[in-house]
């Protein structure tokens, strides 16, 4: 990879007022649309040009004529550096010996083929991780319903600043070594107090501002990037005609009963149209009863074999064996098997579904602007632990996000060891996790930095996909997963929340802006397998919101780890609910009301809640 050209000094700088960034962060907080824009460099008036008057003119002594005097280089603004007129920063420099190969990521070799029965086994061309050496690719998840945050507004949770005088550390503070799964021994950090942001804090960091960020009705079309990976192959042979075994679709098949306009969201609701339309799933509209329970055909009044199929699954034809392979193949990061056992032709996917491995932007949803994005400006990898400062700004953003519940005893944490596996794991099984990775305005590595676990990839997981009758697919752990493992991100189609589909596969994006959120993704016809992963009351993955490619909070991405110890063959699934379900479901399961029924469950978790809704 070649060097960044961003990374100018062998001294590891420690920052000690992060604070600076919370600023920011309380801007994103407040969902101000419009940042305040980047400060500009005040350039000097332009010269008053006199003209010569007519006398001679007087000769200037040799003496008075003093050269130009060059600023030291200390004070030259480092060459990212946006302004030249910034203050002095109070930056505790302290040279850290080299021992990066240490604190490298740990790199698993890529895993064997599964041996699992019944399995065929897809083992995509081994890749390395995506790296792209211009930044980190474009990853996304999405949720399934609509999230019930722990956070009750979007308000900021930051107390008005006070501007005090700031607080340096005393020079005699002996430095504290911190030896952790982070440091290794021979680092030092030193301890300081936290200072309070100041304006002048405000305006050090003005590089860190994002960019002025128009309208999103604004957003030029032609910012959209290209996204080959996820149009059609055409290259796929063409679906083989279903064997004779299978049954075609029983003329039982009723149309819907409402038409897909009214069933995609309902009015005053945040549920999604995934969950709407799942409602039609539960009441047989899809040729079969509720979740796969096999249809009667009026024809001869028997029970017909019906494939399960999601609601909004409408479409005729379907992936064949070889193409739905061709598909998952498409998948560089992860091993995924497929299990044929007791698959038809029909339990396939729809044709119209392709393999994505990042995020696609239907027209109408605006990639989001990489200029939104405040940088870290930590040489090399940035630190992630620490005794009472602040090495990378990053997770100091993470800190006041998460109110400080990574924090130790002693200091901030960062979310990830140094294996990539989440440090906290969350305690309840529909807890979120909040996660600030660094970003390509960060002066970090992308391919060392350890605050990059999401956007890098998931290192060495080994899945499969099986059928199952009542639920669909599902996703399965082919070999055993530790807790706190990267496991997918949600990927699909970004929507914009007008151009809403009727989708099982649909999911918010509105953690921080429950209502007024702008973007969901649907992952029907574009998606990585995270798009089989089946609800469960008792979940075994964790979601995550993710920020990496944008600070608007608009647009974040959704990423599932692991809550514990995977077994081989267990299920994969998380909470479509985010735990909380809607107040009507209680009435709806004791089939009271017209409250909205999103289907049945299946999960077979002790305490299962009966209906996900
Ligand atoms: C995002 S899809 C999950 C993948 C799906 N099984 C497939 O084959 O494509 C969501 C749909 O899967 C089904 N599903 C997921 N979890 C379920 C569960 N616990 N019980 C019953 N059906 C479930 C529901 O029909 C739901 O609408």
């Amino acid at each position: 990879m070649p060097p960044s050209p961003r990374r100018h000094a062998p001294v590891r700088r420690i920052e000690h007022e992060h604070t600076l960034c919370l600023d920011f962060l309380a801007t994103l907080r407040a969902r101000t649309a419009v940042p305040p824009p980047r400060p500009r460099p005040v350039s000097p008036p332009p010269p008053v040009v006199v003209p010569a008057a007519p006398p001679a003119p007087v000769p200037v002594p040799p003496e008075t004529a003093s050269p130009p005097v060059p600023l030291p280089p200390a004070t030259m603004p480092p060459p990212h550096s946006t302004s030249a007129s910034k203050p002095a920063r109070a930056t505790t420099l302290i040279v850290i010996p080299s021992s990066d190969s240490e604190d490298e990521l740990p790199v698993r070799p890529p895993p064997p083929p599964s041996a699992v029965n019944n399995v065929d086994v897809v083992q995509p061309a081994p890749a390395p991780t995506p790296v792209s050496p211009t930044g980190p690719s474009r990853r996304t998840a999405a949720r399934i319903l609509p999230q019930k945050r722990r956070h009750p507004s979007p308000s900021p949770l930051l107390p008005t600043p006070t501007p005090t005088p700031p607080q340096v550390p005393p020079a005699s503070a002996p430095p504290v070594p911190i030896l952790d799964d982070f440091d290794e021994p021979g680092d030092v950090v030193v301890l300081a107090p936290r200072a309070p942001r100041t304006a002048a804090r405000l305006a050090k960091h003005a590089r860190h501002e994002p960019a002025h960020l128009p309208p999103r009705a604004q957003f030029p079309t032609s910012k959209l990037p290209s996204r080959p990976a996820s149009q059609p192959n055409a290259r796929l042979p063409a679906p083989k005609p279903p064997a004779a075994a299978v049954q075609p679709l029983p003329p039982a098949v009723q149309p819907p009963t409402t038409p897909p306009q009214a069933r995609a969201r309902l009015p005053g609701s945040t549920a999604t149209a995934a969950a709407n339309g799942a409602k039609g799933v539960a009441a047989g509209e899809n040729g079969t009863g509720a979740n796969g329970t096999p249809a009667v055909s009026r024809m001869n009044r028997t029970p017909v074999k019906q494939a399960w199929r999601p609601f909004g699954d409408d479409h005729t034809e379907r992936h064949t064996i070889d193409s739905f392979r061709a598909e998952i193949a498409k998948e560089t990061a992860t091993t995924i098997a497929i299990d044929l056992t007791g698959v038809t032709p029909e339990c396939l996917p729809p044709k119209s579904w392709t393999y994505v491995t990042d995020l696609t932007f239907a027209p109408g949803a605006d990639a989001p602007d990489p200029a939104f994005l405040a940088g870290c400006d930590c040489d090399g990898k940035c630190r992630l632990s620490f005794n009472g400062v602040v090495p990378c700004e990053c997770v100091a953003l993470l800190d006041e996000l998460t109110d400080g519940k990574l924090r130790g005893a002693r200091s901030l944490l960062a979310p990830y060891k140094a294996s990539g596996q989440l440090r906290v794991l969350p305690k309840a099984a529909h807890e979120m996790v909040e996660l600030i990775e660094c970003n390509p305005n960060c002066m970090c590595d992308m391919a060392t930095c350890p605050l990059r676990v999401v956007q890098r990839g998931p290192v060495s997981i080994q899945v499969g996909l099986k059928f199952m009758p009542r639920k669909g697919w599902g996703v399965y752990a082919t070999a055993p997963i530790p807790p706190g493992t990267f496991v997918a991100q949600y990927i699909g189609e970004v929507l914009h929340v007008t151009a809403v589909r009727n989708s099982a596969y649909l999911f918010d994006l509105d953690y921080f802006t429950r209502e007024g959120h702008q973007y969901m993704i649907d992952a029907a016809q574009k998606g990585n397998f995270a798009r089989f992963l089946n609800h469960s009351c008792s979940p075994n993955l964790a979601q995550a919101i993710v920020l990496y490619d944008s600070h608007n909070l608009d647009f974040h991405r959704v990423a599932f780890f692991t809550r514990r110890d995977i077994a081989r063959g267990e299920e994969l699934t998380f909470d479509y609910t985010g735990g909380v379900p809607d107040q009507d479901a209680g009435a709806v399961a004791n089939g009271a009301g017209d409250a909205p029924v999103f289907f049945k469950c299946e999960c077979g978790a002790e305490g299962c809640r009966g209906m996900v809704n």
